[in-house]
C-alpha cells in the first residue's frame, strides 16, 4: 500500500507543470513557524487555507474548497487551541471530500488522536500524522508540577490563605514525595519524562504500559501489571491514549481497590476517568486529592470537581507555553515535507 501511495503522489507531482505545485489545504495558517521554513515549503506546494470553526462549519468549508480549488494531496490542521469550537470529530463527513479526491495525508496538532477516524483513513490509504514531540516535555513538566501540587495540597493551602485561614490544621498535611510510589499508566514519551522528573524528587516509579519497555528505556521505573499498579501506587498519573479499552479505566471498582488517600493526576484525556466515580472517591476520601488538566466533556468541568476543596483544576493547558505553537506548527510542516518528499509523513500513526 505504501508504494502505491508514493506512486499516486509521484503521478500527481509529475502531472504538475512547473507553475502548478501539489495543493495542500490548511486550516488556519503556520503563522508562528519559522518564516524561512514556511517559504521553503511554499516552493514545493501551493497552500489554500480555510478558517477554524465547528465540525459542521469546517465540513462545509472543506467541501467548498475541494470543489473550487482542489484536488489536495494533503490537509494540515494548524489547530488553534485557544479558539473554540474545534472541528472535531475528524470523521468521514468532514474529510470525505478530500479523501475521495486523492488526499493521502492528514495531519493535526497534538499527540492525542482520539478525535480522528483512523479506521476510515487507513481503509482509504490515507496517513494520519500527529505531533508527538511538541507536547512531550511540556506536558511532563506540567504533570510534575501537578503531582507536587497534589502531594503538598498547595491548591487547598492557597485557597485557605486567600480566605484568611493561615495554615489551617483541618487541611491534610503534605505527603512526602520520597516516601511515595508513583504509578504511571502509559509509558510513552510523556510518561518517560514524568518518570525521570519525579525520580529526581525521590519518588519510586512503577509503570504499566501495553508492552513492557526494553530494559534500557526503563530508566529506573519498574514494570508492573495494572492490578499491581492500582494496589501499590500512592499517586497515579495517566499518560495513556483514550481508546475503547482505556475509556473509564479508573472507575468505581478500580477506585475501591486503591489505597486510601490516593492522589490522581490526569493530563491525558478526561474520559480515561469516570468523573462521577472520581467525585464520589474524593467525597469518601478514598482519593485524597486530584490534579486535573483534562475533562470528559471539555470545556465543561464536572461541578463536583469544581466544588471539591481537594482538586487542582487546570483548563487543558499542560502544553501551553510561549513556544508551543511555534514547535507544533514546525512539526506539522515537517510531517508535510516528509510526506511530499517520501510519500509518508514522519509521525504517521497508521499503516496504509
Ligand atoms: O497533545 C495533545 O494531545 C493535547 O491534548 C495537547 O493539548
Amino acid at each position: 500500500m505504501f508504494s502505491s501511495v508514493i506512486h499516486q503522489l509521484r503521478s500527481m507531482l509529475s502531472t504538475a507543470t512547473t507553475d502548478s505545485k501539489p495543493k495542500v489545504l490548511i486550516l488556519n495558517s503556520p503563522d508562528k513557524a519559522p518564516s524561512e521554513y514556511v517559504a521553503q515549503l511554499k516552493e514545493m506546494v501551493e497552500f489554500h487555507s480555510i478558517e477554524q470553526g465547528s465540525h459542521d462549519v469546517v465540513t462545509g468549508r472543506i467541501a467548498e474548497a475541494v470543489k473550487e480549488k482542489g484536488p489536495f494531496v494533503a490537509y494540515v490542521v494548524f489547530i488553534n487551541w485557544w479558539s473554540r469550537p474545534f472541528p472535531w470529530p475528524m470523521d468521514q463527513a468532514l474529510v470525505g471530500p478530500l479523501v475521495e479526491t486523492g488526499c493521502k495525508m492528514i495531519s493535526s496538532g497534538g499527540a492525542g488522536y482520539d478525535f480522528v477516524d483512523i479506521k476510515y483513513m487507513s481503509a482509504n490509504g490515507v496517513y494520519y500524522a500527529n505531533t508527538p514531540e511538541m507536547p512531550a516535555l511540556r506536558t511532563a513538566d506540567s504533570t510534575a508540577m501537578m503531582i507536587l501540587q497534589a502531594l503538598r495540597g498547595s491548591s487547598q493551602r492557597e485557597a485557605d490563605a486567600r480566605a484568611g485561614r493561615w495554615f489551617d490544621p483541618a487541611t491534610p498535611l503534605a505527603k512526602d514525595a520520597r516516601c511515595s510510589t508513583l504509578g504511571i499508566v502509559g509509558m510513552g514519551k510523556i510518561g518517560k519524562f514524568v518518570s525521570q522528573h519525579m525520580q529526581h524528587f525521590g519518588m519510586k516509579v512503577i509503570y504499566h504500559n501495553r508492552n513492557r519497555l526494553p530494559p534500557d528505556e526503563e530508566n529506573g521505573a519498574e514494570y508492573v501489571d495494572f492490578e499491581t499498579l492500582i494496589l501499590r501506587s500512592d499517586v497515579i498519573s495517566l499518560h495513556c491514549p483514550l481508546t475503547e479499552s482505556t475509556r473509564h479505566l479508573l472507575n468505581k471498582e478500580v477506585f475501591d481497590r486503591m489505597k486510601k488517600d490516593m492522589i490522581i493526576v490526569n493530563t491525558s484525556r478526561g474520559a480515561v476517568i469516570d468523573e462521577d466515580a472520581l467525585v464520589e472517591a474524593l467525597e469518601s476520601r478514598k482519593v485524597l486529592r486530584a490534579a486535573l488538566d483534562v475533562y470528559e466533556f471539555e470545556p465543561k468541568i464536572h461541578p463536583g470537581l469544581i466544588a471539591s476543596k481537594h482538586t487542582t483544576i487546570l483548563p487543558h493547558c499542560a502544553v501551553a507555553n510561549e513556544t508551543f505553537e511555534r514547535d507544533q506548527q514546525t512539526e506539522l510542516l515537517l510531517n508535510l515535507e516528509t510526506f511530499i518528499k517520501t510519500g509518508k509523513p514522519i509521525n504517521a500513526v497508521n499503516d496504509v
